[in-house]
Protein backbone atom coordinates (compact mmCIF):
# COMPACT_ATOMS: atom_id res chain seq x y z
CA UNK A 1 0.00 0.00 0.00
CA UNK A 2 1.29 3.34 -0.99
CA UNK A 3 1.88 5.80 2.18
CA UNK A 4 1.64 9.39 2.52
CA UNK A 5 2.08 12.19 5.30
CA UNK A 6 0.37 15.11 4.74
CA UNK A 7 1.59 18.57 6.84
CA UNK A 8 0.86 22.10 7.08
CA UNK A 9 -0.66 24.76 9.78
CA UNK A 10 -0.95 27.84 11.83
CA UNK A 11 -4.04 28.96 9.76
CA UNK A 12 -6.68 27.29 7.83
CA UNK A 13 -5.03 28.39 4.89
CA UNK A 14 -2.36 26.00 5.24
CA UNK A 15 -4.69 23.11 6.02
CA UNK A 16 -7.55 22.84 3.72
CA UNK A 17 -5.77 22.14 0.32
CA UNK A 18 -4.97 19.36 2.17
CA UNK A 19 -8.63 18.32 2.93
CA UNK A 20 -9.37 19.17 -0.42
CA UNK A 21 -6.70 16.44 -1.45
CA UNK A 22 -7.75 13.49 0.57
CA UNK A 23 -11.21 12.18 -1.36
CA UNK A 24 -8.34 11.31 -4.47
CA UNK A 25 -5.54 10.23 -2.45
CA UNK A 26 -8.43 7.36 -0.58
CA UNK A 27 -9.73 6.60 -3.98
CA UNK A 28 -6.04 5.78 -5.42
CA UNK A 29 -5.78 3.69 -1.94
CA UNK A 30 -3.08 5.84 0.18
CA UNK A 31 -2.67 5.03 3.83
CA UNK A 32 -3.01 8.35 4.58
CA UNK A 33 -0.95 10.20 8.14
CA UNK A 34 -0.82 13.96 8.95
CA UNK A 35 1.55 15.34 11.07
CA UNK A 36 1.07 18.99 12.36
CA UNK A 37 1.17 21.23 15.84
CA UNK A 38 -0.15 19.46 18.94
CA UNK A 39 -2.75 22.40 19.55
CA UNK A 40 -3.00 24.42 16.10
CA UNK A 41 -6.36 24.77 14.23
CA UNK A 42 -4.90 21.94 12.25
CA UNK A 43 -5.43 19.35 14.29
CA UNK A 44 -9.30 19.91 14.73
CA UNK A 45 -9.51 19.90 11.29
CA UNK A 46 -7.51 16.80 10.40
CA UNK A 47 -9.03 14.92 13.10
CA UNK A 48 -12.74 15.99 12.05
CA UNK A 49 -11.65 14.40 8.53
CA UNK A 50 -11.49 10.92 9.96
CA UNK A 51 -7.47 10.96 8.88
CA UNK A 52 -4.82 9.93 12.05
CA UNK A 53 -3.06 13.02 13.61
CA UNK A 54 0.45 13.23 14.76
CA UNK A 55 1.39 16.03 16.85
CA UNK A 56 4.72 17.71 17.11
CA UNK A 57 6.10 20.37 18.59
CA UNK A 58 6.92 24.10 16.52
CA UNK A 59 7.98 27.28 16.85
CA UNK A 60 7.47 30.56 14.61
CA UNK A 61 10.70 31.54 12.64
CA UNK A 62 10.46 35.45 12.65
CA UNK A 63 12.66 38.20 10.80
CA UNK A 64 12.07 40.36 13.85
CA UNK A 65 12.96 40.72 17.73
CA UNK A 66 10.76 38.85 19.92
CA UNK A 67 11.67 37.17 22.88
CA UNK A 68 10.31 33.68 22.10
CA UNK A 69 13.09 33.44 19.68
CA UNK A 70 15.49 32.56 22.14
CA UNK A 71 12.78 29.61 22.98
CA UNK A 72 11.76 28.78 19.57
CA UNK A 73 14.78 26.77 18.04
CA UNK A 74 14.65 24.20 20.85
CA UNK A 75 11.08 23.86 20.09
CA UNK A 76 12.04 23.36 16.40
CA UNK A 77 14.65 20.94 16.99
CA UNK A 78 12.48 19.13 18.89
CA UNK A 79 10.22 19.06 16.20
CA UNK A 80 12.60 18.02 13.65
CA UNK A 81 13.55 14.92 16.06
CA UNK A 82 9.92 13.59 16.65
CA UNK A 83 9.44 14.38 12.96
CA UNK A 84 12.37 11.96 12.21
CA UNK A 85 11.03 8.99 14.84
CA UNK A 86 7.29 9.36 13.13
CA UNK A 87 9.26 9.18 9.17
CA UNK A 88 11.16 5.80 10.97
CA UNK A 89 7.60 4.49 12.31
CA UNK A 90 5.19 5.26 8.90
CA UNK A 91 8.17 5.29 6.22
CA UNK A 92 5.80 6.78 3.76
CA UNK A 93 6.60 7.14 0.09
CA UNK A 94 6.01 10.45 -0.48
CA UNK A 95 5.30 13.98 2.04
CA UNK A 96 3.19 16.53 0.77
CA UNK A 97 3.50 20.11 2.17
CA UNK A 98 1.19 22.50 2.38
CA UNK A 99 3.57 25.13 4.49
CA UNK A 100 3.07 26.91 7.24
CA UNK A 101 6.55 26.79 10.23
CA UNK A 102 5.36 22.88 11.30
CA UNK A 103 6.67 21.69 8.28
CA UNK A 104 10.02 22.45 7.90
CA UNK A 105 10.87 20.28 10.95
CA UNK A 106 8.36 17.62 8.65
CA UNK A 107 10.06 18.21 5.23
CA UNK A 108 14.21 18.11 6.83
CA UNK A 109 13.25 15.09 8.38
CA UNK A 110 12.01 13.96 5.10
CA UNK A 111 14.86 14.95 3.52
CA UNK A 112 16.76 13.04 6.01
CA UNK A 113 15.43 9.67 4.98
CA UNK A 114 15.61 10.53 1.06
CA UNK A 115 11.72 10.68 1.37
CA UNK A 116 11.04 12.65 -2.05
CA UNK A 117 8.90 15.66 -1.08
CA UNK A 118 6.21 17.95 -2.79
CA UNK A 119 5.35 21.54 -1.45
CA UNK A 120 2.82 24.02 -2.27
CA UNK A 121 3.06 27.58 -2.36
CA UNK A 122 -0.71 29.48 -2.26
CA UNK A 123 0.50 32.97 -2.21
CA UNK A 124 2.43 35.27 -5.14
CA UNK A 125 5.69 35.14 -3.38
CA UNK A 126 7.22 32.38 -1.13
CA UNK A 127 6.59 32.71 2.78
CA UNK A 128 9.52 32.26 5.04
CA UNK A 129 8.72 28.46 5.86
CA UNK A 130 8.77 27.17 2.40
CA UNK A 131 11.72 29.41 1.81
CA UNK A 132 13.85 27.11 3.95
CA UNK A 133 11.84 24.08 2.39
CA UNK A 134 12.33 24.72 -1.58
CA UNK A 135 15.92 23.51 -1.50
CA UNK A 136 14.87 19.69 0.24
CA UNK A 137 11.96 19.76 -2.09
CA UNK A 138 11.52 17.31 -5.02
CA UNK A 139 8.96 20.00 -6.54
CA UNK A 140 6.81 22.97 -5.99
CA UNK A 141 3.78 23.43 -6.80
CA UNK A 142 2.67 27.23 -7.11
CA UNK A 143 -1.22 28.75 -7.59
CA UNK A 144 0.01 31.72 -9.58
CA UNK A 145 2.13 32.25 -12.84
CA UNK A 146 4.03 35.06 -10.86
CA UNK A 147 5.36 33.05 -8.23
CA UNK A 148 7.36 30.90 -11.23
CA UNK A 149 9.84 33.39 -11.25
CA UNK A 150 10.84 32.82 -7.64
CA UNK A 151 11.14 29.12 -8.03
CA UNK A 152 14.05 26.83 -9.63
CA UNK A 153 13.13 26.24 -12.87
CA UNK A 154 13.49 22.52 -12.54
CA UNK A 155 11.19 22.40 -9.66
CA UNK A 156 8.32 24.28 -10.16
CA UNK A 157 4.72 23.25 -11.35
CA UNK A 158 1.94 25.61 -11.80
CA UNK A 159 -1.06 23.61 -10.51
CA UNK A 160 -3.61 26.13 -9.16
CA UNK A 161 -4.69 25.47 -5.86
CA UNK A 162 -6.65 22.14 -4.56
CA UNK A 163 -10.37 23.20 -3.94
CA UNK A 164 -12.21 20.81 -1.48
CA UNK A 165 -14.55 19.45 -3.56
CA UNK A 166 -17.85 19.65 -1.16
CA UNK A 167 -17.90 23.15 -1.29
CA UNK A 168 -18.53 22.93 -4.65
CA UNK A 169 -21.68 21.04 -3.64
CA UNK A 170 -23.66 23.91 -1.28
CA UNK A 171 -27.24 23.62 -1.00
CA UNK A 172 -28.98 27.33 -1.03
CA UNK A 173 -31.64 26.71 1.20
CA UNK A 174 -29.92 24.45 3.60
CA UNK A 175 -27.49 27.73 4.22
CA UNK A 176 -30.51 29.79 4.60
CA UNK A 177 -32.15 27.56 7.28
CA UNK A 178 -28.60 26.98 9.31
CA UNK A 179 -28.22 30.40 9.20
CA UNK A 180 -32.03 31.36 10.22
CA UNK A 181 -31.82 33.54 7.10
CA UNK A 182 -35.01 34.46 5.15
CA UNK A 183 -34.96 34.00 1.12
CA UNK A 184 -36.34 37.36 0.18
CA UNK A 185 -33.19 39.52 0.90
CA UNK A 186 -29.65 39.56 -0.60
CA UNK A 187 -27.30 37.57 1.43
CA UNK A 188 -23.68 38.99 2.44
CA UNK A 189 -21.36 36.24 3.68
CA UNK A 190 -18.37 38.23 5.55
CA UNK A 191 -15.15 35.81 6.19
CA UNK A 192 -12.30 37.94 7.28
CA UNK A 193 -9.58 34.82 6.59
CA UNK A 194 -9.26 31.67 8.78
CA UNK A 195 -8.59 33.35 11.92
CA UNK A 196 -11.25 36.44 11.49
CA UNK A 197 -10.04 40.47 10.73
CA UNK A 198 -10.82 42.57 13.42
CA UNK A 199 -10.93 45.64 10.88
CA UNK A 200 -12.89 43.98 8.45
CA UNK A 201 -15.09 42.92 11.60
CA UNK A 202 -15.33 46.51 12.96
CA UNK A 203 -16.25 47.79 9.63
CA UNK A 204 -18.96 45.51 8.44
CA UNK A 205 -20.28 45.68 12.23
CA UNK A 206 -19.91 49.59 12.10
CA UNK A 207 -22.08 49.48 9.01
CA UNK A 208 -24.73 47.34 9.88
CA UNK A 209 -27.44 49.72 10.44
CA UNK A 210 -27.14 51.30 6.57
CA UNK A 211 -26.52 47.50 5.33
CA UNK A 212 -29.43 45.44 7.46
CA UNK A 213 -32.40 47.59 5.53
CA UNK A 214 -31.29 45.86 2.34
CA UNK A 215 -29.23 42.45 2.68
CA UNK A 216 -29.15 39.59 5.21
CA UNK A 217 -25.56 39.14 6.31
CA UNK A 218 -23.39 36.11 7.64
CA UNK A 219 -20.57 37.20 9.12
CA UNK A 220 -17.81 34.65 9.63
CA UNK A 221 -16.03 36.58 12.68
CA UNK A 222 -12.80 34.24 14.08
CA UNK A 223 -12.03 32.73 16.74
CA UNK A 224 -12.82 34.90 19.97
CA UNK A 225 -14.39 37.52 17.87
CA UNK A 226 -17.93 37.00 18.30
CA UNK A 227 -20.00 40.33 19.35
CA UNK A 228 -22.53 39.35 22.16
CA UNK A 229 -24.75 42.49 21.72
CA UNK A 230 -25.29 41.55 18.44
CA UNK A 231 -26.60 38.58 18.96
CA UNK A 232 -30.09 38.02 17.83
CA UNK A 233 -29.99 41.19 15.41
CA UNK A 234 -32.85 40.19 12.68
CA UNK A 235 -30.90 39.81 9.68
CA UNK A 236 -28.09 39.44 11.07
CA UNK A 237 -26.10 35.77 12.05
CA UNK A 238 -21.88 35.40 13.33
CA UNK A 239 -20.05 31.90 13.52
CA UNK A 240 -16.40 32.36 14.86
CA UNK A 241 -15.68 29.22 12.27
CA UNK A 242 -17.60 27.24 10.08
CA UNK A 243 -16.22 23.88 8.76
CA UNK A 244 -18.63 21.57 6.64
CA UNK A 245 -21.80 23.81 6.71
CA UNK A 246 -19.81 26.43 4.99
CA UNK A 247 -20.40 24.64 1.65
CA UNK A 248 -24.21 25.79 2.50
CA UNK A 249 -23.22 28.83 3.31
CA UNK A 250 -21.22 30.38 0.55
CA UNK A 251 -24.03 28.50 -2.12
CA UNK A 252 -26.55 31.26 -0.26
CA UNK A 253 -24.07 34.12 -0.77
CA UNK A 254 -24.95 36.66 -3.42
CA UNK A 255 -22.01 38.51 -2.27
CA UNK A 256 -19.05 38.33 -0.37
CA UNK A 257 -16.66 41.03 1.72
CA UNK A 258 -13.30 39.07 2.24
CA UNK A 259 -9.58 39.01 3.43
CA UNK A 260 -7.96 38.28 -0.33
CA UNK A 261 -6.35 35.09 1.20
CA UNK A 262 -5.15 32.90 -1.72
CA UNK A 263 -7.34 29.98 -0.59
CA UNK A 264 -10.07 32.10 -0.17
CA UNK A 265 -9.89 34.06 -3.44
CA UNK A 266 -9.77 30.63 -5.34
CA UNK A 267 -12.88 29.50 -3.36
CA UNK A 268 -14.59 33.14 -4.16
CA UNK A 269 -13.26 32.86 -8.27
CA UNK A 270 -14.52 28.84 -8.44
CA UNK A 271 -18.20 29.68 -6.92
CA UNK A 272 -18.47 32.66 -9.28
CA UNK A 273 -19.58 35.06 -6.29
CA UNK A 274 -19.48 38.48 -6.84
CA UNK A 275 -16.80 39.99 -4.11
CA UNK A 276 -15.62 43.02 -2.24
CA UNK A 277 -12.02 41.77 -1.03
CA UNK A 278 -10.08 43.74 1.86
CA UNK A 279 -6.37 42.62 2.20
CA UNK A 280 -4.37 42.45 4.75
CA UNK A 281 -2.29 45.39 4.76
CA UNK A 282 1.17 45.62 3.43
CA UNK A 283 1.82 46.45 7.06
CA UNK A 284 0.67 43.76 8.95
CA UNK A 285 1.76 41.30 6.11
CA UNK A 286 4.76 40.78 3.50
CA UNK A 287 2.14 42.22 1.24
CA UNK A 288 0.78 39.07 -0.49
CA UNK A 289 -3.12 39.92 -0.02
CA UNK A 290 -2.72 42.98 -1.95
CA UNK A 291 -0.78 41.50 -5.15
CA UNK A 292 -3.59 38.19 -4.38
CA UNK A 293 -6.42 40.92 -4.67
CA UNK A 294 -4.83 43.34 -7.43
CA UNK A 295 -4.41 40.82 -9.68
CA UNK A 296 -8.55 39.83 -8.97
CA UNK A 297 -8.83 43.13 -9.56
CA UNK A 298 -7.29 43.70 -12.83
CA UNK A 299 -9.29 40.45 -14.17
CA UNK A 300 -12.30 42.34 -13.41
CA UNK A 301 -13.13 39.28 -10.76
CA UNK A 302 -13.37 41.79 -7.92
CA UNK A 303 -13.79 45.28 -6.26
CA UNK A 304 -10.75 45.82 -3.62
CA UNK A 305 -10.38 48.63 -1.24
CA UNK A 306 -7.42 48.68 1.00
CA UNK A 307 -7.86 48.47 4.48
CA UNK A 308 -6.23 52.06 4.95
CA UNK A 309 -8.50 53.43 3.13
CA UNK A 310 -11.64 51.65 4.58
CA UNK A 311 -14.55 53.90 5.91
CA UNK A 312 -18.83 53.55 6.53
CA UNK A 313 -18.94 55.11 2.90
CA UNK A 314 -16.66 53.46 0.68
CA UNK A 315 -17.35 50.06 1.87
CA UNK A 316 -21.06 50.89 1.77
CA UNK A 317 -20.28 51.95 -1.84
CA UNK A 318 -18.00 49.08 -2.61
CA UNK A 319 -21.00 46.69 -1.49
CA UNK A 320 -23.84 48.45 -3.21
CA UNK A 321 -21.83 49.14 -6.74
CA UNK A 322 -20.66 45.56 -6.86
CA UNK A 323 -24.29 44.23 -5.77
CA UNK A 324 -25.40 46.40 -8.49
CA UNK A 325 -22.77 44.99 -10.98
CA UNK A 326 -23.07 41.56 -10.42
CA UNK A 327 -23.57 40.12 -13.41
CA UNK A 328 -20.37 41.77 -14.85
CA UNK A 329 -18.23 40.12 -11.95
CA UNK A 330 -20.13 36.41 -12.21
CA UNK A 331 -19.62 37.14 -16.32
CA UNK A 332 -15.60 37.72 -15.73
CA UNK A 333 -14.98 34.99 -13.31
CA UNK A 334 -17.03 32.59 -15.60
CA UNK A 335 -14.77 32.93 -18.28
CA UNK A 336 -11.90 32.22 -16.43
CA UNK A 337 -10.10 28.64 -16.96
CA UNK A 338 -10.70 26.46 -14.01
CA UNK A 339 -7.76 24.43 -13.16
CA UNK A 340 -7.83 21.35 -11.59
CA UNK A 341 -5.26 21.44 -8.97
CA UNK A 342 -6.37 18.32 -7.24
CA UNK A 343 -5.68 16.04 -10.26
CA UNK A 344 -2.24 18.01 -11.18
CA UNK A 345 -1.25 17.24 -7.56
CA UNK A 346 -2.24 14.09 -7.25
CA UNK A 347 -0.76 13.20 -10.69
CA UNK A 348 2.54 14.49 -9.13
CA UNK A 349 2.14 12.88 -5.79
CA UNK A 350 1.62 9.48 -7.56
CA UNK A 351 4.71 9.95 -9.99
CA UNK A 352 6.47 9.97 -6.84
CA UNK A 353 5.33 7.19 -4.87
CA UNK A 354 5.43 4.73 -7.76
CA UNK A 355 8.97 5.42 -7.57
CA UNK A 356 9.19 4.73 -3.96
CA UNK A 357 7.51 1.75 -4.28
CA UNK A 358 9.45 -0.02 -7.28
CA UNK A 359 12.66 0.69 -5.45
CA UNK A 360 11.88 -1.02 -2.43
C1 LIG B 1 -3.29 36.44 8.30
C2 LIG B 1 -2.55 35.52 7.40
O1 LIG B 1 -1.43 35.13 7.65
N1 LIG B 1 -3.19 35.15 6.29
C3 LIG B 1 -2.60 34.23 5.33
C4 LIG B 1 -3.25 32.87 5.54
O2 LIG B 1 -4.64 33.14 5.49
P1 LIG B 1 -5.81 32.16 5.84
O3 LIG B 1 -5.42 31.02 6.70
O4 LIG B 1 -6.95 33.01 6.25
O5 LIG B 1 -5.95 31.51 4.41
P2 LIG B 1 -6.89 31.56 3.17
O6 LIG B 1 -7.76 32.74 3.12
O7 LIG B 1 -5.98 31.31 2.03
O8 LIG B 1 -7.74 30.23 3.43
C5 LIG B 1 -8.66 30.11 4.47
C6 LIG B 1 -9.28 28.75 4.35
O9 LIG B 1 -10.08 28.52 5.49
C7 LIG B 1 -11.39 28.18 5.08
N2 LIG B 1 -12.35 28.62 6.09
C8 LIG B 1 -12.32 29.90 6.57
C9 LIG B 1 -13.22 30.30 7.52
C10 LIG B 1 -14.18 29.36 7.97
O10 LIG B 1 -15.02 29.63 8.81
N3 LIG B 1 -14.19 28.10 7.43
C11 LIG B 1 -13.28 27.69 6.52
O11 LIG B 1 -13.31 26.53 6.07
C12 LIG B 1 -11.57 28.86 3.74
O12 LIG B 1 -12.63 28.24 3.03
C13 LIG B 1 -10.18 28.66 3.12
O13 LIG B 1 -10.07 27.38 2.54
O14 LIG B 1 -2.78 31.95 4.54
C14 LIG B 1 -3.00 32.34 3.18
C15 LIG B 1 -2.44 31.23 2.28
O15 LIG B 1 -1.08 31.03 2.50
C16 LIG B 1 -2.37 33.70 2.89
O16 LIG B 1 -2.73 34.12 1.57
C17 LIG B 1 -2.88 34.71 3.91
O17 LIG B 1 -2.24 35.95 3.69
Amino acid sequence: MKKIILTGGGTAGHVTPNLALLPSLKERGYEIHYIGTYNGIERKLVEGAGIPYDGISSGKLRRYFDLKNFSDPFRVIKGYMEARNLMKKYKPDVVFSKGGFVAVPVVLAAKHFKIPTIIHESDMTPGLANKICIPSAAKICCNFPETLQYLPKEKAVLTGSPIRRELLEGDRLTGLQYAGLSADKPVILVIGGSLGAVAVNNAVRSLLPRLLPHFQIIHICGKGHLDESLIGQTGYVQYEYVDAPLRHLFACADLMVSRAGANSICEILALRKPNVLIPLSAAASRGDQILNARSFEKQGFSTVLEEETVTDDTLFDAIDRTYRDRQKFIDAMSKSAHSDAVTTIVGLIESYAEKSTQKS
